[in-house]
């Protein structure tokens, strides 16, 4: 199909793509019209119910679409036109095609993946511009080989990426490119993990495949998706893209916010973060914990006044059979039910024994008389008074709800709060040299060093669920790299109390369960994440269904891996599958320019992505002194917010000069380049560079300062 540029030719598309969104709107309307009339009907059933609820989530989504309803069309070579949309639209003739086919059904993936390479017979693709309801613009390209280029919709995804930013990232579903695509729509059956360097859409992808595997899979959004984050302030920036995509069933969170009940209260010096993250502390945990378990030992309880001792062999069996894998306190649960059973039976027992000796007692006294047994129709077996199985059940079951004997339970096999029993563990360090003889002594030294230290009175302080309360909330808090470790030691310990709450949505139920097991986990900024972080991932995802997207290159975490297959050798094995990205949409050429020598200054060995497209402008710098340096970034700041009025500036700077720069800019946000992570800008200015290189994973932290902008980048430099 030849492209004609000609302005009547454009007009004309732009008229006919109009009517079909309108149509496509109206259609939509109708739809959402018929959906509440039928939900205004009550439902009287569960099966009525249950059409309720799938119809009310086809009505909230249908209601949310209204930006992107028609953003793509696909001309066949056989001459089918087909329009792809941010949600599926039925067509009035139900048994017909549908009138916008989602974005995420395999009949669209040609919009993304057909190249005049590979046209899957299609003769065109062409990307609908629109602005609300209207239709402003159409770019089409030619799939018959008359085009070229690597870029699935150049001037669509060229546009786009030139928008102002607005410090909340929006949707590319109308322009993702041939290797997001793969990835977004690759299959969910293992961890698959995606490198890829500043700005090459790794949260477009991550989010992105969010969606897809959530319509493509069902039965995965009864489970929900768990995206991991690094930061709040991050979560905060993607919150807006997923309900757009018309996802509800996930749960956002970082690392520290996982475990509900645990809240992080400082922050931390790298070296206890980094030995506390090693994988070493599942099986020091493990080993910590089975320590607790009760050793066999002879068991006196009292019942109605009497005592029943259990051997120690019997008790010793009695332990064996709970235990078995199970974590710690549903052993418990079972020993204590086993307990109950033996000490009825034992009381079921000791009462047939006392008949019976009332029985022998009574023959000698009718053998003194010499009167034969049963003449008087009492026999043996009519007054052998043994328990029926109903009546032991009946007493385990008043044996069960006894308070003494809960007491009794209590003493034997103590409950215990998680974090009581991490404290105690951490803040001993001969504990740590039993557990955790991977330690050195002075690592060892250094963990416990940082519980008892202003909180001596607390430490071995372990106690029972009750007291959980005061022990929990020592004065300095949880640290992150401490969050993985609870999480770990309240897994092998297990809930006490697994009845969910009710009430809410899937994500609701998620959320506060920390034991939930989601159907897709998602990970972005991967490359920060301790061996014990993973762990605490794949307790989440025992199917290992996981992707994760990071840049190995802008890890600043206090671990030191190499690279993927160091970062998760101890957790994933070699059983995970790698995918890269390689373009950066973000950062203009001239920006990525200045980047190889600070990426081969942090170490790597990786070229920076090929950026694809320039801004034009250089970046620049400005040289000033330490005195001067706050009044220097006020006046930079002031020219960047003139230039990109409308858009968005960002201030990334070392940590000790946060505050000064915060106190001197009004109205910027002033970061560390780790907490500007995962963010963008319009115009960024890095302040002080060589004293962010300085700091611990200095270049690591540059690189992903001077990757931030979309179009402007200045520097002040302090001489
Ligand atoms: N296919 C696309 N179409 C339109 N915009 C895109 C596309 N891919 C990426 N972008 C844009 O490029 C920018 C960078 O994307 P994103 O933040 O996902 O990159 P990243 O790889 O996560 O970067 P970083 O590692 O620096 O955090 C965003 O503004 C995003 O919207």
């Amino acid at each position: 199909m030849p492209v004609d540029d000609s302005a009547t030719t454009i007009r004309a598309a732009i008229a006919a793509e109009q009517a079909f969104l309108d149509a496509a709107s109206a259609r939509r309307d109708r739809l959402v019209a018929h959906l509440a009339d039928e939900l205004r009907v009550p439902a009287e059933d569960p099966t009525e119910r249950a059409r309720q609820r799938g119809l009310r989530a086809q009505h909230a989504e249908l209601t949310r679409a209204t930006g992107g309803l028609v953003f793509g069309r696909l001309d066949g070579v056989d001459g089918t036109v087909r329009h792809v949309g941010r949600i599926g639209i039925r067509d009035d003739d139900e048994a017909a095609d549908p009138m916008v086919l989602d974005w995420r059904a395999p009949a669209a993936r040609p919009f993304y993946t057909a190249t005049a390479v590979d046209p899957q017979g299609q003769a065109r693709r062409r990307h609908v511009r629109t602005d609300g309801p209207t239709v402003v613009g159409v770019d089409d390209e030619p799939l018959d080989g008359s085009a070229g280029g690597d870029l699935v919709g150049e001037g669509a995804l060229l546009a786009a990426l030139n928008e102002r930013r607005t410090g909340r990232m929006s949707t590319a579903i109308s322009t993702l490119q041939r290797e997001q695509d793969d990835i977004i729509r690759a299959e969910a059956t293992g961890p698959l993990i995606v490198q890829g360097g500043p700005g090459t859409g790794k949260t477009v992808v991550a989010l992105h495949r969010v969606a897809y595997l959530l319509f493509t899979y069902r039965q995965m959004a009864e489970r929900a998706v768990l995206v991991l984050g690094p930061s709040t302030r991050f979560l905060d920036y993607i919150a807006q893209v997923l309900p757009a995509l018309g996802e509800t069933a996930v749960v956002a969170a970082t690392c520290d916010t996982l475990v509900p009940g645990v809240t992080v209260g400082r922050a931390e010096s790298r070296e206890p973060a980094e030995i506390k993250g090693r994988a070493l502390w599942q099986g020091a945990l493990e080993r910590y914990v089975r320590s607790l378990l009760p050793r066999p030992r002879e068991l006196k309880l009292r019942w109605d006044g009497e005592f029943y001792v259990i051997g120690a062999g019997t008790v010793g069996q009695l332990l064996a059979s709970a235990v078995q894998g199970r974590p710690y306190h549903r052993a418990r649960s079972v020993f204590a039910e086993q307990l109950h059973q033996v000490l009825a039976e034992a009381v079921a027992e000791q009462r047939a024994t006392l008949l019976e000796e009332m029985d022998e007692g009574y023959e000698d006294i009718l053998a003194r008389f010499r009167v034969e047994p049963g003449h008087d129709g009492r026999s043996s077996s009519d007054v052998d008074g043994l328990m029926s199985e109903e009546e032991i059940e009946e007493l385990r079951d008043r044996i069960a709800a006894d308070a003494t004997i809960a007491r009794f339970v209590e003493s034997v096999w103590p409950t215990r709060d998680p974090q009581a029993t991490l404290r105690t563990l951490l803040g001993d360090a001969t504990l740590l040299a039993r557990y955790a003889p991977d330690l050195t002594a002075g690592e060892a030294a250094l963990v416990a060093a940082e519980v008892t230290g202003g909180e001596a009175a607390l430490a071995g302080a372990e106690v029972a669920s009750g007291e959980a309360a005061v022990v929990g909330a020592g004065p300095a808090g949880w640290a992150p790299s401490d969050v993985p470790l609870l999480d770990a030691v309240a897994d092998l310990l297990g809930d006490l109390d697994d009845a969910p709450p009710p009430g809410g949505s899937v994500a609701d139920h998620a959320r506060r369960q920390r034991g939930w097991v989601y159907g897709h986990v998602v990970i972005d900024e991967a490359q920060e994440l301790s061996e014990m972080q993973w762990h605490m991932v794949l307790r989440r995802c025992p199917t290992r269904s996981i992707t994760a997207v990071g840049d190995i290159d802008q890890a600043e975490a206090a671990h030191r891996h190499a690279g993927w297959s160091e970062a998760v050798r101890a957790t994933l094995g070699d059983r995970w599958t790698a995918a890269e990205l390689t373009i950066c949409y973000r950062t203009p050429r001239e920006v990525m320019d200045l980047t190889a020598p600070v990426l081969r200054a942090a170490g790597s060995r990786n070229t920076p992505p090929r950026a694809v497209r320039s801004s034009g402008i250089t970046p620049w710098t400005v040289e000033t002194g330490a005195d001067r340096l706050p009044a220097a970034a006020a006046e930079a700041v002031a020219g960047l917010r003139g230039r990109w009025a409308g858009g968005t500036v960002g201030v990334v700077a070392p940590a000790g000069r946060i505050a000064v720069l915060t106190a001197a800019l009004d109205g910027v946000p002033v970061l560390t380049a780790t907490q500007a992570k995962g963010l963008e800008w319009d115009a960024t200015l890095v302040v002080d560079p060589a004293g962010i290189s300085a700091e611990p994973r200095g270049f690591n932290a540059l690189y992903v300062a001077l990757t931030r902008c979309t179009q402007e980048l200045g520097r002040i430099v302090v001489a």
